[in-house]
């Protein structure tokens, strides 16, 4: 067993996969040994974080996920804990494994009760085991209603005192998506909104579940834990991967400017064209890959001519769109790119070296077929292409809802890059990097203080001086995207995070 940390990737497992790597092992198995181990590591796990608990109530759902439970229950009984145990199944109907579970529990001497102790404290522990993997919603089954007393111990979960320890997923979660079942979703009242959180963790089982680490899954799970059962994935091929942090990229002493490559930013509509200022954006971005390292930094600002220089940063060089030698560069178009965006993105497209589409770049591609065909194209010559949409850009570019991008924030992303033909980074809580025939990367790091205008354009500006730095189009996005998460996660306790202060500590 191990705790999860960004610091190596990981494979993940979607519920059809880790299934299939269940059944294998279990037929290699003596009956009930899976769920005997996945007992014993959320006992020893729940006893290692919270070594002076007096009470342990252990909420164990119909399924296996509450045999994985009762199995729990009985070791902590058996080391002393004060164990209350509230089971939703029924002998009868309990699947094998979970009543033989549920057995060992009462012979163990545990104590029963139908709803949570009201007298948990922070010393205390809960342990969630109602829902695991059984919850994955599939298309085509109804949605359930949920019975009184699941949804009774769900809250109690959700507002305990005692940290809470879930059994293979926060219970509702959808393993494969990182959204709550329907019905399921916790309510956060008013008056606990400003209560510090309780500490939560979640021990998953046999695999890495990708739900765990997007979209809600970050704030559900809370720390995450995997102990594999002692069960190889073999030749299951993992539905995608946690990415690592990037190579090591040492400069060769006799490097010089010329080594690591042009960005030219493109953005910025002026504020005499609508009334809408946007040059910040794209001045951002700018600073970003100068501070990730890139060679020369050019900004084209879409303000005809009006700002000549960025006095606070005196290396940028501004250019006009025509001084712009675009087969030589690599471009950062669209950030705060506005309608102006749409007069230089045909040439942007169909000429640059390699290329970043951020912001208005893709809402205007969202509107124009032949744009879109030109992206397609830039793939088909092998030139280098990163989409870096934020999840009502990628719902533009889909032709879907924000919801519906955001029901299954892997396949949203796949489906860009397929329709795109490029490497397609679908940002939000655990950003999503996709391309053409390649398993899908969740980014592990970030956090909600990069919910700060102007944090994309800085991303978009780091992947330019990967990209310039002669990084392919995967390797550019996905380490760009695991250090500005990165900054976000070491940043200064104290000190604002903005957008301008985060471009000038990307470079670490
Ligand atoms: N698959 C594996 O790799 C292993 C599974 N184990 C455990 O077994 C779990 C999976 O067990 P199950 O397949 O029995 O599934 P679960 O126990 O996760 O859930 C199934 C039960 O929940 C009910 N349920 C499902 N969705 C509901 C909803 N929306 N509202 C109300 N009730 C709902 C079902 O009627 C069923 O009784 C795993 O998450 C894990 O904890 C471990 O014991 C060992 C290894
Ligand atoms: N809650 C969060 N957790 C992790 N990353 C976040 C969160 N909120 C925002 N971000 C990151 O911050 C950046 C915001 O980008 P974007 O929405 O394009 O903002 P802007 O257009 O203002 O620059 C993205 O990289 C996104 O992944
Ligand atoms: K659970």
């Amino acid at each position: 067993m191990h705790r999860i940390t960004p610091h190596q990737p990981h494979p993940l497992f979607n519920t059809a996969a880790t299934r299939r790597l269940e059944k294998a092992a279990a037929a290699a198995l003596p009956p009930h040994t899976l769920m005997q181990r996945a007992g014993l590591a959320v006992a020893q796990l729940a006893q290692a974080l919270a070594p002076h608990a007096r009470t342990v109530w252990i909420a164990c759902g119909p399924g296996n996920n509450g045999g994985d439970g009762l199995e729990a229950a009985m070791h902590l009984q058996r080391s002393g804990r004060k164990v209350i145990v509230t089971w939703l199944g029924q002998p009868d109907t309990a699947p094998a494994d979970a009543r033989a579970s549920w057995q060992r529990a009462r012979d163990a001497g545990v104590a029963w009760a139908d709803a949570a102790p009201n007298d948990l404290d922070a010393n205390d522990l809960c342990i969630d085991a109602l829902l695991g993997i059984g919850v994955a919603s599939s298309p085509h089954s109804p949605p359930r209603t949920p019975d009184a007393r699941l949804l009774t111990c769900l809250q109690a979960l959700h507002h305990s005192p005692a940290p809470v320890l879930a059994v293979d997923l926060p219970s509702g979660l959808d393993a494969d998506t990182g959204q709550f079942a329907a019905g399921l979703t916790p309510d956060t009242p008013p008056h606990l909104h400003h209560r510090a959180p309780t500490p939560r963790h979640t021990l998953s089982l046999l695999t890495l579940k990708p739900g765990l680490f997007t979209a809600t899954g970050r704030d559900a799970a809370g720390h995450v834990w995997l102990d594999d059962l002692g069960v190889e994935p073999g030749h299951e091929p993992p539905n995608a991967w946690l990415s690592g942090p990037a190579l090591p990229a040492p400069r060769a002493h006799a490097s010089h400017k010329g080594s690591y490559g042009d960005v030219a930013v493109v953005g910025g509509e002026g504020l005499a064209a609508r009334g809408m200022g946007m040059a910040g954006a794209a001045l951002l971005a700018a600073s970003a890959a100068l501070h990730s390292g890139a060679g020369r930094v050019l900004v084209t600002l879409l303000d005809d001519g009006h700002l000549q220089l960025d006095p606070q940063q005196p290396e940028l060089m501004l250019r006009r769109f025509d001084a712009l030698a675009l087969e030589q560069l690599t471009m950062v178009c669209g950030c705060g790119g506005g309608q102006a965006i749409a007069h230089v993105l045909p040439e942007v497209i169909s000429r640059a070296a390699r290329l970043v589409l951020d912001a208005d770049a893709l809402n205007t591609i969202a509107t124009q077929a032949a744009l879109h065909a030109l992206v397609v194209a830039r793939g088909q010559h092998g030139q280098p292409t990163v989409i870096t949409p934020h999840p009502l850009e990628a719902a533009r570019l889909l032709g879907l809802t924000t919801a519906e991008v955001q029901a299954d924030r892997l396949d949203a992303a796949q489906q860009l890059a397929d329709q795109f033909n490029c490497v397609a980074v679908l940002k939000g809580s655990g950003t999503v990097i996709a391309a053409p025939d390649r398993v899908p990367a969740i980014n592990p790091t970030g956090n909600a203080r990069l919910a700060t205008a102007g944090t994309g354009d800085v991303l978009a500006g780091m992947v330019g001086a990967h990209l310039a730095a002669g990084a392919s189009a995967w390797r550019a996005a996905s380490e760009a995207v695991y250090q500005h998460g990165q900054a976000a996660d070491v940043w200064p306790a104290g000190l604002a995070l903005t957008a301008s202060a985060l471009a000038r500590r990307v470079g670490g």
